[in-house]
Order: structure tokens, then sequence, then C-alpha cells
């Protein structure tokens, strides 16, 4: 008897096997379909452990294919108890709800959502964390939504890996399936640069913001936290016209990294000259998009809030050169967002999201 612990894959197999939606048997990697299992010894039957090393299933060996110094094996699978409960069960195949069709499946983090509220399958892919974003986007947006598990004949399909899911995906749920699908690329990146006077409230969008997209969006966010880069990243640096300049060049860069690497960077400096924003469009328009918003909150406004007893100082002369007082707020002229002050943080990030997703503007439903 030899033992093999089964892949996440593996075991969406024998979970497919268990719902109907697949043939129990094991299969040579030279057939098509069905699980394929490789294993050091082709010495009688297999035993099938789950994530837990726990015997679940066995293979009794019909057919072996050497392969280098271990063997492909075949043969019927006969499950020994129930398998460990998948991650939103009541969505997986085998739970029989009837979903009405043509049910969408989504392939890849940043497939787009069709409008209205068809029906949606997902795939898991054995990334729990990645399917219960996708499970959670797909609801909020009003869908109702199916799991399908990635099995392992999909994974080996190559080019082919989205027709075996939908194939399998139609006889599991009894739908027809129409694809959207989307490979994440580098160009996704996204900087989102909040301007404006100090206590406009960049921070608390900012942080509004980095919030939702954690939950709704599959790239990674960075929040480059104003405190937080001038204790750090800007250790040293005042406020002067150079110094001003040479703080939101260091955010730019770094936000301009994040971006090339496909996730999305968010950060809230007042960034109150149109040069140093200009210069952060054209650095970041290289990796990504750029957003800038500005959020509009007028000075009086501003200053009345004045929770730092800042502009307080300023007027009195106790700090030089404070934006809107005694250095210059250049208003943007080229702001793709503008927030004025009536709007609540949590409908300020909504714009924000909206004019993040000009393509696709369902893809982050609001
Ligand atoms: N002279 C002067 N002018 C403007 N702001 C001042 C100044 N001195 C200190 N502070 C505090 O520093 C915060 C602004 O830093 P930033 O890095 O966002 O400014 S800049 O983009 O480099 O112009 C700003 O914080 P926020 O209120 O969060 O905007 C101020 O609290
Ligand atoms: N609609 C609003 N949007 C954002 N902040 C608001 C709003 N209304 C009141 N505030 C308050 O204004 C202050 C803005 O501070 P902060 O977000 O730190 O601004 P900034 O980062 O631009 O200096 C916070 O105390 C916040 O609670």
């Amino acid at each position: 008897m030899t033992d093999h612990r089964l892949t996440a894959l593996q075991l969406h197999d024998l979970e497919l096997m268990v719902a109907g939606s697949l043939e129990p048997v094991a299969t040579l990697p030279s057939e098509p379909g069905g699980m394929a299992l490789q294993v050091p010894s082709a010495d009688g039957p297999v035993m099938l452990l789950d994530r837990e090393s726990t015997p679940v299933a066995r293979v009794d060996v019909v057919a072996t294919q050497a392969d280098d110094d271990a063997w492909w094996v075949a043969g019927p699978v006969t499950l020994l108890r129930p398998l460990a409960a998948f991650d939103f069960a009541r969505l997986r195949p085998g739970a029989s709800q009837p979903l009405s069709e043509p049910a969408t499946m989504l392939i890849g983090d940043t497939a787009p959502l069709p409008r209205g509220d068809a029906p949606l399958i997902v795939v898991d892919t054995g990334d729990a964390r990645a399917l219960a974003r996708a499970v959670t986007r797909a609801e909020r947006a009003g869908h109702p939504v199916r799991v399908m598990p990635e099995p392992s004949a999909a994974a080996r399909a190559g080019d082919g890996r989205a027709d075996v899911l939908a194939r399998l995906a139609s006889l599991a749920f009894g739908v027809s399936v129409e694809l959207s699908v989307s490979e994440q690329s580098v160009g996704d990146g996204i900087v989102v640069l909040l301007t404006g006077l100090s206590g406009s409230g960049k921070s608390t969008i900012a942080k509004e913001l980095a919030q939702r997209l954690r939950v709704e969006s599959d790239q990674h966010v960075t929040l480059l936290d104003g405190d937080e880069v001038r204790a750090v990243l800007s250790t040293g640096l005042g406020f002067s016209h150079d110094d001003r300049m040479m703080n939101v060049r260091r955010i730019g860069w770094v936000a301009a990294l994040v971006a090339e690497h496909g996730g999305i960077a968010i950060s809230a400096p007042i960034a109150p000259y149109e040069a140093m924003r200009a210069e952060m469009r054209e650095r970041v328009a290289k990796v990504g998009r750029f957003v800038l918003v500005h959020v509009a909150t007028p000075l009086e406004v501003c200053e009345a809030r004045d929770r730092k007893g800042l502009y307080a100082k300023a007027r009195a002369g106790l700090i030089k050169e404070f934006t809107g007082i005694s250095d210059p707020y250049e208003q943007p002229t080229d702001a793709d967002v503008v927030i004025t002050e009536d709007l609540s943080p949590a409908q300020a990030a909504d714009r924000i999201i909206r004019a993040m997703a000009p393509r696709h503007d369902l893809e982050y439903q609001i």
C-alpha cells in the first residue's frame, strides 16, 4: 500500500467524483480528464490522504506508467469517509440548488462582473483568500454565486483550462456557461494621489478608500500614510518649496514602484504645487494608471476644523510657509475626481473607486 497526500486540486477531483461530475476513476496523464496520480511506487493500492493526512479514499491500481523514478497510477477510486467540508460548501457542486441560466464563469482575479443579477460561477483554485474575496465581491454585487472547484485536469490542460472548467461547471451545475476572462498584467497598477489643504479630509478619505479596496479589489493595496512618510521616507525634510518637491517626488517614486508590480498605492500629501503633481503623473503613467483626487474642502472649512491648531499658529505667524496661509496651494485643473465637503468619506471613496475603474465600472460594485 502506498500513501499519497492529495494536492488541493486533487481534493477537488475527489469532491467532483462524489458530486457525480467526474468519473470515479484515477487516470494516467496521457488520458484526458480525471485525477492523475504520481506516486513513488506502483505496488498495490494507493491510499489517498487529505490535507490533515487523514485517509479519505483508495485507488485500486489497474494501470501504471513509468516516469523517471516515479509512477503514474490509474484505477477506480473508492471513498472511505466523507471529505472534510470545503469553504463555501453551500455553493459547491452537490449542494444542489438550481441555478438559472446562462451562468457566467469568472476566470482570473480581475475578470469583469456581468451586468444585472446573472448567476456567477467562481473558480476555487485552492487559494482560500482569493476565493473568499471573489465570492464576497460577486455576492455584494447581487449575483447568485456558485463555486467551481478546479480539478487537476484543468490545471494540466494549459491553454484549454478555461474550456475544461466551463465544461465541468456546466455538468456540475446543470446550466450553460459563458466565460469572463482576465489575466492581471503589470499595467493594472494604480496610483491614487489625494491632494488638498491640511485638514481637508485627505487622510480620512484615503483610509476609507484603502479599507474598501482591500475587500473589493484583487490587487494589493498600499496606503502611504502621511505621518509615516514624513517620519521615515522624508525624515529631515521641512516645508520649503524644495523640501516639499523632494517629499512628493519620493512618494511618487515609491507609489510608482507599487503600481509597477500590479498593486494599488494610495497617497495623501498636500502636494500643493502643479509641477510636483505633473511629475508624479508622468512617472506613474509609464507603469500604470494615475488618478488625481482633489479634496477641495475650502480653506475656511479646513481652518474652522483646525484639529491640530496649526492654522491658528500659522495665522499668529508661529508657523512659516503654511499652505493656504503663507504658502500657495495651486488648485489642480486636471483632477480626475473632485471631492467637495458635502460628501461623506464613504461617498468620496465611492467616487474615487468609480474613477479607478473606467474600463469596466462594474468591476468594483458600489
Ligand atoms: N508649513 C506647513 N504647511 C503645510 N503643512 C504643514 C506645515 N507644517 C507642518 N505641516 C503638517 O504637515 C502636513 C503636510 O505634510 P505633507 O507631506 O502632506 O506636505 S507637502 O505635500 O510636502 O506639501 C500637514 O498635515 P495634514 O494636516 O495631514 O495635511 C500639516 O499638519
Ligand atoms: N466629509 C468629510 N470628509 C473627510 N473628513 C471630514 C469630513 N467631515 C469632517 N471631516 C473631519 O475633518 C478632518 C480631516 O482630517 P484629515 O483627514 O486628517 O485631513 P488631511 O489629511 O487632509 O489633513 C477629520 O477630523 C475628519 O473627521
